[in-house]
C-alpha cells in the first residue's frame, strides 16, 4: 500500500443515488477530504486505510426501501463507532431503522422535487442536536415569501425525492424539521446522528452547502484544510506509482482537462510525456493553429499534430445515428494514438500509457463504469463508453473522480494561463455532433463558420466567461425564406448557450435580445446556406447540453 499522508476524511456510504458524489464533492469544496464507498464497507476495511483518519460517516440516498428483504444495510461497527452519522434520504431511514425506530411507505403525498422545509422552533431549545441547523437563516428573498404572522418558523426551500418516511423515532432522536405532507423531515440525537428526509447536496437545495458544513465543522469537528494542492500532490503520487518508468502519450485536445491532466502528469514523470494533438477535421476556425500557439508558448512539453481529417471524414460518411458517430470517433482516436505509440516506441522505450482529461460527468453519463454507482447510461462520450473494448494502451486518467469546476481550480493552481482555465468545453466529437444527422465537409463549413460568429458576439457582449458553453448547431431542417426578393431554401441553425457548474445539470442562458439579434443577423447575411435561426430554451434536464 502506498504510503498517503494521514488527513481527516468524511467517508460517504454509496446506497446508489444519483447525487452520491456530489456529496463527497461538497465536502471537498468546504476543504475536507471525503471518499464514496460502496455500502458494503466495513469499519475494519476503512481502517485498514493508514491515510484516513475518519472523522464521521454519511450514509447516502438510494432507491431502495429499508424494510425489503434485500436493502442494502451498514455494518454495525459503523453505527457503534461512536462517530457522527449523517444520513440522507435513504440514508436517513436506515439510520433510523437500525437504530430502533420505524419506516413505511408514506402516507398520504409522496414527495417529489422542491418542497419547503419548516426547522422547528422549539427544536433548537436543545443546542447539542441542534448544531445541524445552526446559524442558518432564510435568504431575504426567501423570507419575503413567509407569513407574517409565524415570524419564528424558518422556512427552508429543499429537494426531496422520497416514498418511505420514518414514522417512529429511535431512542433519544428528536425531530428537527417537517414538512406540510411530512411530519418529519430532519432528525438528530445529542451523539451527532442526524436524518435528512431532503437532498442537502444539490443546488436546489440552497441552504444545503452550510447544512453540510455544520455536520463537517459543528458536528465532526473537521478541520477546513483540504486544497488544491494536496489534489495536486496527491495526484502526482499516484501517476508515478501507477506509470513507474514507462513513457505516456496524452491526447491533448485544446480545452481545460486535457491540458490539467497533462501538466500533472508532466509534473509527475517530467520527460516521460508526450502530447498529441489530432486534428479531427470536426475542430473549430483556427482551433489547431491556436492550440499549437499556446502550447508551445505555454507548456514545455513535447507535441505531436496529426493531421487525420481525412480518416475522421471517411469513417463517418453516411452515418447519421449519434451513438454510432460517438463510438466511431471513440475507437479512431483510439486507433490513433495507437499508430502514434508504435512511431514513438522507435524513439523511446515502453510506450504504454494512454492520458486522458476525463472528468466524472463524462464517466457517470456514460456509464456505470464507476463501480459505486448504479447510475443509468445517457451518452456514450467518446472517451469512455465510446472507447473499444480491446485496447492496447493502458489509460491514465488523473482527473476521473473530479469535476469541472475542480478541475479548473488546479489547472489556475498549476500556472495554466487563464484562458485556458475559463475556455468552454468542446467535445471530443466536435462539430460531427452538432452537425445533426450525417456530415460532410460542405455542412461542417457551414457549421464552422456559423460557430465562430456566435462566440466572437459573445464575447464582443463580455458574456463568455458568464456561459457555461455556448455554440451552434446544423439542423437538417429547411424551410423557405424570402433575401432581396428571391426565395431560400436552406437550413435551420440552433444556437444554445447555457449556464452551468458541473455540467450534470444546466438552464439555457437568459441572453439578452440584442445580442440575439446580432447573432441571428450575422449568421443569415454572412451565411448563405442559412436562412433562419432559432434559440434553444431547454434546460438540462430534460434536454442534454450537446443535441447528440
Ligand atoms: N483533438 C484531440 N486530440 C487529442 N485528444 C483529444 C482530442 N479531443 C479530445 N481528446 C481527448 O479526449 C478527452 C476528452 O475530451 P473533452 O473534450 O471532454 O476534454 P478536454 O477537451 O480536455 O476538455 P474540455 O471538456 O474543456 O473540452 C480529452 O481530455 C483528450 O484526452
Ligand atoms: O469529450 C467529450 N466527448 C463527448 O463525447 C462528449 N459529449 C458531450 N460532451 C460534453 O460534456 C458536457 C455535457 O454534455 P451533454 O449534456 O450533452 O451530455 C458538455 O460540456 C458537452 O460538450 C462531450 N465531451
Ligand atoms: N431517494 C431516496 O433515497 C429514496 C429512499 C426511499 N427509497 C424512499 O423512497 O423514501
Ligand atoms: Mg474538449
Amino acid at each position: 500500500m502506498h504510503a498517503l499522508e494521514r488527513r481527516e476524511a468524511i467517508i460517504v456510504l454509496d446506497y446508489g443515488s444519483q447525487y452520491s458524489r456530489l456529496i463527497t464533492r461538497r465536502i471537498r469544496e468546504c476543504q475536507v477530504y471525503s471518499e464514496l464507498v460502496p455500502a458494503n464497507t466495513t469499519l475494519e476495511d476503512l481502517q485498514k486505510n493508514a491515510h484516513l483518519d475518519i472523522k464521521g460517516f454519511i450514509f447516502s440516498g438510494g432507491p431502495s426501501s429499508v424494510y425489503d428483504a434485500d436493502a442494502p444495510l451498514c455494518d454495525p461497527a459503523i453505527l457503534n463507532s461512536g462517530l457522527p452519522i449523517l444520513g440522507i434520504c435513504y440514508g436517513m431511514q436506515l439510520l433510523a431503522q437500525e437504530l430502533g425506530g420505524h419506516v413505511a411507505p408514506t402516507q398520504g403525498l409522496r414527495e417529489y422535487g422542491p418542497a419547503t422545509i419548516e426547522v422547528l422552533p422549539e427544536a433548537a431549545e436543545d443546542k447539542q442536536i441542534f448544531r445541524i441547523f445552526e446559524g442558518i437563516s432564510a435568504t431575504p428573498q426567501q423570507t419575503d415569501n413567509l407569513d407574517a404572522s409565524q415570524p419564528e418558523v424558518l422556512r427552508l426551500p429543499a429537494w426531496m425525492s422520497h416514498g418511505d418516511s420514518v414514522d417512529k423515532l429511535p431512542e433519544g432522536f428528536r425531530v428537527l424539521a417537517r414538512t406540510e405532507s411530512n411530519p418529519v423531515a430532519a432528525i438528530g440525537d445529542a451523539r451527532g446522528y442526524i436524518g435528512l428526509q431532503f437532498h442537502p447536496e444539490v443546488t436546489h437545495t440552497p441552504q444545503g452547502k452550510e447544512i453540510i458544513r455544520n455536520f463537517l465543522f459543528r458536528i465532526c469537528h473537521c478541520e477546513a484544510s483540504w486544497t488544491a494542492g494536496h489534489v495536486i500532490d496527491e495526484a502526482v503520487d499516484l501517476i508515478r506509482q501507477q506509470v513507474g518508468s514507462d513513457h505516456v502519450i496524452c491526447g491533448l485536445s485544446g480545452g481545460v482537462d486535457s491540458a490539467v491532466a497533462a501538466l500533472l502528469i508532466h509534473k509527475a514523470i517530467g520527460d516521460q510525456l508526450t502530447c498529441i494533438f489530432v486534428d479531427t477535421g470536426l475542430l473549430r476556425a483556427g482551433e489547431r493553429e491556436q492550440v499549437e500557439e499556446t502550447f508551445a508558448n505555454h507548456m514545455h512539453i513535447p507535441l505531436v499534430v496529426v493531421d487525420a481529417r481525412q480518416r475522421f471524414l471517411d469513417k463517418l460518411a453516411n452515418v447519421s445515428d449519434p451513438e454510432r458517430k460517438r463510438k466511431i470517433i471513440g475507437a479512431e482516436f483510439i486507433s490513433i494514438f495507437e499508430d502514434e505509440a508504435v512511431r514513438l516506441a522507435e524513439t523511446q522505450e515502453n510506450v504504454t500509457f494512454l492520458a486522458q482529461g476525463t472528468l466524472y460527468p463524462d464517466v457517470i453519463e456514460s456509464t456505470s463504469h464507476d463501480t459505486a454507482t448504479t447510475a443509468k447510461s445517457i451518452k456514450s462520450h467518446h472517451n469512455v463508453g465510446g472507447l473499444p473494448s480491446e485496447m492496447k494502451l493502458k489509460l491514465v486518467e488523473p482527473l476521473r473522480m473530479l469535476f469541472k469546476d475542480e478541475v479548473r481550480e488546479i489547472g489556475a493552481a498549476l500556472g495554466l494561463p487563464e484562458e485556458w482555465v475559463w475556455r468552454h468545453p468542446f467535445p471530443g466529437p466536435g462539430l460531427a455532433i452538432r452537425v445533426i444527422g450525417a456530415v460532410d465537409e460542405p455542412k461542417l463549413k457551414v457549421l464552422r463558420e456559423a460557430d465562430r460568429i456566435v462566440i466572437e458576439e459573445i464575447r464582443k457582449a463580455g458574456i463568455y466567461r458568464e456561459l457555461g458553453q455556448a455554440f451552434a448547431v446544423l439542423t437538417p431542417v429547411q424551410s423557405v425564406g424570402v433575401m432581396g426578393d428571391y426565395r431560400t431554401y436552406a437550413y435551420l441553425v440552433a444556437v444554445r448557450a447555457v449556464t452551468t457548474g458541473d455540467f450534470m445539470t444546466a438552464d439555457w442562458a437568459r441572453l439578452p435580445d440584442e445580442l440575439l439579434g446580432r447573432i441571428s443577423n450575422r449568421l443569415t447575411n454572412e451565411i448563405a446556406e442559412i436562412n433562419r435561426v432559432v434559440y434553444d430554451i431547454t434546460s438540462k434536464p430534460p434536454s442534454t447540453i450537446e443535441w447528440e
